[in-house]
């Protein structure tokens, strides 16, 4: 029974990002009576899930983002029935790297084993197929055949539109600021007061400030990710708009860190390509101006482009912000709060918890009804970390 004056739920989703709106999904499939809250109202574009393309890929080291992916193509297949929206569209991925690049042979094994439909690609097939796509001799590439580009926008549209659908309720524009733990959660936002039989913490690169008050510290880094949109130098000279798929480059041009790019979609004559990094920030301060970076990461862009597309202009049209929450090991947060078993948190997605959505959705959702988990969660659970409980507590 609620308080008087206070609505009872099943289960409390904090953060409508695409995390918190899947696992919202698969509890409202489970029937359960459920809130989603939002800090922000609905869409926006202050947190980790906004813009039109995400990459989808099975290309992985890690055999159980292989195995989780398995599934989220067929829930992918299914969000777009249930909507009647695309939200996929099959490019390939290609894997670019320096011969002998360790992950790029995991991968490349890794996919063999798991009998993913992929390919090597030879240098004279590459100058065929990627034409304005220089590599170097010494340089290899793959293709992971079924990758390719998710509709990210239309993606959190469909899920947030089924999951009202089924019966879920979403109150956007309203803040978490304080939860109350006990058999039954007491969660305050700036305007109401609600309560759940569990809830679950997908606040994206809000959560340690959502988790800190619950006596928990958990590793997390949040980093500002300069979204960057490159231009042909001579509009349809360079054959790259046409041909360019996903892709995926490991430890090209003497760098340890990772470029990726996407075919053009958001703004017509552009093509997204970004570094898998950024430097630390604060998500409220995310849109101001940074002094000193300390990951020159436009630059470091601009010589890739230079080195490796040089038919595109070397200096970004146009530069977005997205925010990364990465742990150190850039595996996922998916477990109970190591002191109250029916808050659930979902967290450190480090820059690539897109694509296995529809997965870690129906994992927080089973964590929170009790229900027997899907996978194995040793890669993702809080005791990986020392110390994440606070002295205070
Ligand atoms: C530039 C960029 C490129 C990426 N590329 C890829 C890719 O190609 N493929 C891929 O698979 N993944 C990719 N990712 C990663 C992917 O987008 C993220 O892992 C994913 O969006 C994380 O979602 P989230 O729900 O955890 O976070 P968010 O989308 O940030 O959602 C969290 C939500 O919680 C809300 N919230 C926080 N605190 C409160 C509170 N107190 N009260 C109420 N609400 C609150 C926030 O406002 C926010 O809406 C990329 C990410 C970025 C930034
Ligand atoms: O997750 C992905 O596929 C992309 C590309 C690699 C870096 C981050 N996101």
């Amino acid at each position: 029974m609620a308080l008087p004056g206070r609505t009872k739920y099943d289960c409390i989703v904090i953060g409508a990002g695409i995390q918190g709106s899947f696992t919202a999904y698969h509890l409202a499939k489970h029937r359960k009576k459920t809130l989603l809250l939002e800090q922000f109202p609905l869409p926006h574009s202050r947190g980790s899930s906004h813009g039109q393309t995400r990459i989808i890929r099975r290309a992985y080291a890690e055999h159980f983002y292989t195995d989780m992916m398995e599934e989220c193509y067929q829930l992918w297949a299914e969000l777009e029935k249930e909507s009647g929206t695309q939200l996929y569209r099959k490019t390939g991925l290609l894997v670019l790297a320096k011969s002998g690049n360790e992950e790029y042979e995991t991968v490349c094994k890794n996919m063999t084993e798991k009998q993913i439909p992929w390919e090597n690609l030879s240098p004279a097939e590459m100058k065929v197929k990627y034409p304005g796509l220089f590599l170097s001799p010494g340089e290899v590439a793959c293709c992971d055949i079924n990758g390719g580009v998710l509709y990210a926008d239309k993606a959190l549209r469909a899920v947030q539109m089924l999951f009202k659908q089924m019966g879920g309720v979403i109150r956007d524009g309203e803040k978490v600021m304080h939860i109350k733990p006990g058999p039954v959660v007491t969660v305050t936002t700036n305007s109401s007061i609600y309560e759940a039989d569990g809830i679950v913490i997908t606040a994206g690169p809000w959560a340690q400030k959502v988790l800190r008050p619950l006596g928990l510290q958990l590793p997390l880094k949040t980093l500002r990710i300069n979204v960057c949109y490159w231009r042909e130098k001579i509009p349809g000279k360079s054959g790259i708009l046409q041909s360019l798929p996903c892709f995926l480059g490991f430890n090209l041009n003497g760098e340890e860190h990772e470029v990726y790019g996407l075919p053009s979609q958001e703004y017509p004559g552009l093509i997204k390509i970004c570094f898998h990094g950024g430097n630390e920030a604060d998500p409220e301060e995310r849109d101001l101006k940074v002094q000193n970076p300390e990951i020159p990461d436009i630059a470091k862009l601009s010589s890739f482009i230079s080195r490796y597309i040089p038919g595109l202009h070397p200096r970004p049209a146009v530069v977005e912000q997205c925010m990364y929450t990465n742990t150190p090991d850039e595996n996922f947060i998916l477990d109970h709060h190591p002191l109250h078993k029916n808050i659930v948190i979902g967290a450190g997605f480090s820059g690539h918890g897109f694509k296995l959505s529809p997965v870690v959705g129906k994992i927080l959702s089973e964590l929170c009804i009790g229900e027997k988990e899907s996978y194995d969660l040793k890669p993702f659970r809080i005791s990986r970390f020392k110390t994440p409980l606070k002295a205070a507590l």
